[in-house]
């Protein structure tokens, strides 16, 4: 491949001394590294191109992209060339390394306001550059925004980036489901029309809150959950309450004319990046601002220059391949220590974390579990989700509902779903209550990584720590046994977690501490809950599964379908008998029109509890009906019986057609009564969940 810069960077392994890890991802790892003719430093961004599962379209995609750009807020590559298996990507060093990383060294609860600003106009600027040259980056989140020793603040990944002109139609909208869940706008998890530059601005709006709080909201969830939170809630944002540090009345002075005069500029930091966020983070992307107007909101007004962030928050940070061993070395023994955690089934949400998105199997299991995480949301009204409250008082350490509080609530949730969720069919109602289908979003929409669990790359032999150190194998970091039972092996999920963005919180790596807030001058050393993090989605082609065996995997009852890696099982596929022929059969959802359901997952608990109160009416009349009706045939077979041959044989035709019908009512009174038992357990279920859930409201309002 030909190099991009006038500097002629040599396309030979043999004239890099590669040195420690300073980076990994889904794909690849990142290497600091000498240029040995040049003398210089630069970052090295090796691909095992045996694991990239044909997905070499992309990896071409990602270093020409990376190669084309230039603009001093995007991580330019300034080579590329093969070794044995190996892609190497010759890029900058960026000293300061991501955001998500240096957040997780010393800033677990996210940055000050002007160091937001001042990273999030720099981002915006690279966005600009980006969306005016056609490409939608996709993946816009702290671990993909690197910092320079300078204070140079540039987007890196284009992994997963595209070029609207691809197709050669320079159509723009898109219709691939890539990026990473929690950043991931709606309309790409959903698929329906496709979207375009916009997703990169819902991308930089969860990144602005993800450098306000330390995590990107519903970061702790399943990536299945998020995807549904993204679909289903109010759009996250900045809360008054909870983000009051926020709120300080901050000094602007300003120049005016020749006369050089300061201003005192009373200013809310608060309103404004609230507004910023809030305008990033609508749901429908014609209203979301493009890149360039953003550029000009007065959010960044807070912005300052590099050497602030230097001076803020690189000066006193650690080197950054040794704390990017000091982080990996912490997540893999707070995995050890939450290993007896994990074989707990009360956490299933850990359990999902550990696994990642390459164990991602939409079987009925899953599914359920999935739901059964579902319901705690429920509570979640607009303000709060949009507070995010829900999401982040478990981040505190004190367990709230939801799901990592102790596995109790989390427990007693999915019991008490357990009930409202017995078969599948249920459960395909439940789903298909929300406003827009996830389910159908989701299918056929991945292809996931399996890990071969195969180790180490050729080129890891070659790799020396700077200082001479055996730098921590990936293998080391592998703990056996954690993931059994999954289809992922840890260290592939590991790798995925780290990457991606695990918070787990870092022992103060760095003297360096705030002085401002007070709030956040002791930067306890203190094991959050766990997050998900998966890394990036990559679509990939649909594969035929016509050949393979449909219940294979399935734990139980019928393979509904199947596409993609996608799979719904279901126990009972028959349809529903009705109740009797030409009886009324209008169950009607008093909101919604259409057949009732127990779940009615998207909506608020007061119309929920409103809804079943109706369904429950209905049922009581529906039994008095029936029971009338059956009184009535009893009556009437009650008469039949006493006639004897003789009369029979004296009937009219029309009596004897009256005779029939009784018969045949007779007949029906053995289903009438099975129907009836049915409706009274389908009554029973809606009590028990009505009750539970005036409970759980009440327990809300207290
Ligand atoms: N030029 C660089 N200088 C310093 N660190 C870097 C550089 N490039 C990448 N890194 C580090 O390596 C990590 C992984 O790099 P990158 O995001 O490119 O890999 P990836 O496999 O595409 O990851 P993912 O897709 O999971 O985000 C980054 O999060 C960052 O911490």
């Amino acid at each position: 491949m030909e190099q991009a810069t006038e500097k002629k960077y040599p396309l030979t392994a043999k004239d890099y001394n590669l040195c420690e890890e300073i980076g990994e991802g889904v794909s690849a790892s990142v290497h600091k590294a000498l240029c040995v003719p040049l003398n210089e430093v630069v970052a090295i961004k090796v691909l095992d191109l045996e694991k990239c599962n044909n997905d070499l379209d992309g990896i071409r995609r990602e270093v020409q992209t990376m190669i084309l750009i230039d603009h001093p807020n995007l991580v330019r590559a300034h080579c590329s060339f093969t070794t044995g298996h190996n892609l190497w990507v010759v890029m900058p060093y960026m000293a300061g390394g991501s955001c998500l990383h240096i957040m997780k060294s010393a800033y677990p609860e996210g940055f000050e306001e002007p160091v937001i600003a001042t990273l999030l106009r720099e981002v915006v600027k690279g966005l600009v550059y980006l969306h005016a040259h056609g490409h939608i980056h996709r993946d816009v989140k702290a671990g993909n925004i690197l910092i320079g020793s300078d204070g140079a603040v540039k987007l890196a990944d284009f992994g997963v980036s595209a070029c609207m002109y691809d197709t050669g139609d320079r159509q723009r909208s898109r219709n691939t489901f890539v990026g990473t869940p929690c950043w991931m706008a709606p309309e790409v998890m959903q698929q329906l029309h496709g979207y375009d530059f916009k997703a990169d601005i819902w991308s930089f709006g969860i990144t602005a809150l993800e450098l306000a709080h330390g995590h990107a909201p519903f970061s702790k969830y399943p990536p299945m959950k998020v995807l549904l939170m993204t679909l289903q809630n109010a759009p996250p944002g900045l809360d008054y309450e909870r983000d009051k540090r926020f709120s300080k009345v901050y000094a602007v002075y300003e120049n005016f004319g020749t006369k050089s005069s300061v201003l005192l500029l009373k200013h809310s930091f608060l309103q404004s990046f609230k507004e910023l966020v809030g305008a990033c983070l609508v749901k429908d992307p014609k209203k979301r601002p493009s890149a360039e107007k953003l550029l000009k909101h007065s959010f960044f007004k807070q912005a300052r220059t590099n050497e602030y962030l230097v001076h803020t928050i690189l000066e006193g940070m650690s080197p950054l391949g040794e704390r990017f061993r000091t982080l990996k070395a912490k997540e893999a023994d707070i995995l050890l220590q939450n290993k007896a955690l994990y074989e707990d089934k009360e956490h299933i949400s850990q359990q999902e974390y550990i696994r990642g998105i390459s164990a991602w199997n939409f079987n009925l299991e899953d599914l359920k579990n999935q739901a059964s995480l579902i319901e705690d949301d429920m509570s979640i009204t607009e303000d709060s989700s949009v507070s995010g409250r829900h999401a982040y008082r478990e981040d505190d350490g004190s367990s709230v509902e939801g799901v990592n509080s102790g596995g109790a609530n989390h427990s007693k949730a999915a019991s008490h779903l357990e009930d409202g969720l017995n078969d599948a069919h249920d459960l395909e109602n439940s789903l298909s209550a929300f406003p827009i289908k996830p389910l159908q979003a989701l299918k056929g929409c991945f292809d996931v990584c399996e890990d071969d669990g195969a180790g180490s790359p050729s080129f890891r032999d070659s790799i020396r720590s700077d200082s001479g150190e055996q730098i921590l194998d990936r293998e080391a970091g592998k703990i056996d046994g954690v993931d059994s039972g999954t289809s992922c092996s840890l260290s592939h999920s590991w790798r995925r977690r780290f990457s991606s963005g695990s918070l787990l919180q870092e022992n103060n790596l760095s003297p360096k501490k705030f002085n401002g807030d007070g709030d956040r001058e002791h930067l306890q050393p203190r094991y959050q809950s766990e997050r998900n993090y998966s890394g990036p989605l990559q679509h990939r082609p649909k594969k035929d599964f016509s050949n393979s065996n449909a219940g294979e995997d399935a734990p139980e009852g019928a393979f509904v379908e199947r596409r993609g890696r996608f799979k719904v099982t279901s126990a009972d596929q028959s349809p529903k008998p009705s109740l009797i022929q030409g009886a009324p059969t209008n169950f009607q959802n008093p909101i919604s029109g259409g057949p009732t359901s127990p779940s009615i997952p998207s909506l608020p608990t007061a119309t929920v509890l409103s809804s079943l109160q109706c369904i429950l009416q209905q049922n009581l009349a529906q039994r008095e009906d029936i029971l009338r009706f059956i009184k009535f045939v009893e009556q009437s077979s009650g008469i039949a019986t006493e006639l004897t041959e003789n009369d029979l044989s004296q009937m009219t035709p029309k009596e004897r057609d009256l005779q029939a019908q009784v018969i045949h009512m007779q007949q029906s009174i053995g289903s009438l009564v099975e129907e009836l038992q049915r409706l009274k357990i389908k009554n029973s279920q809606l009590e028990r969940k009505l009750s539970a859930t005036v409970k759980q409201d009440d327990k809300i309002q207290e």
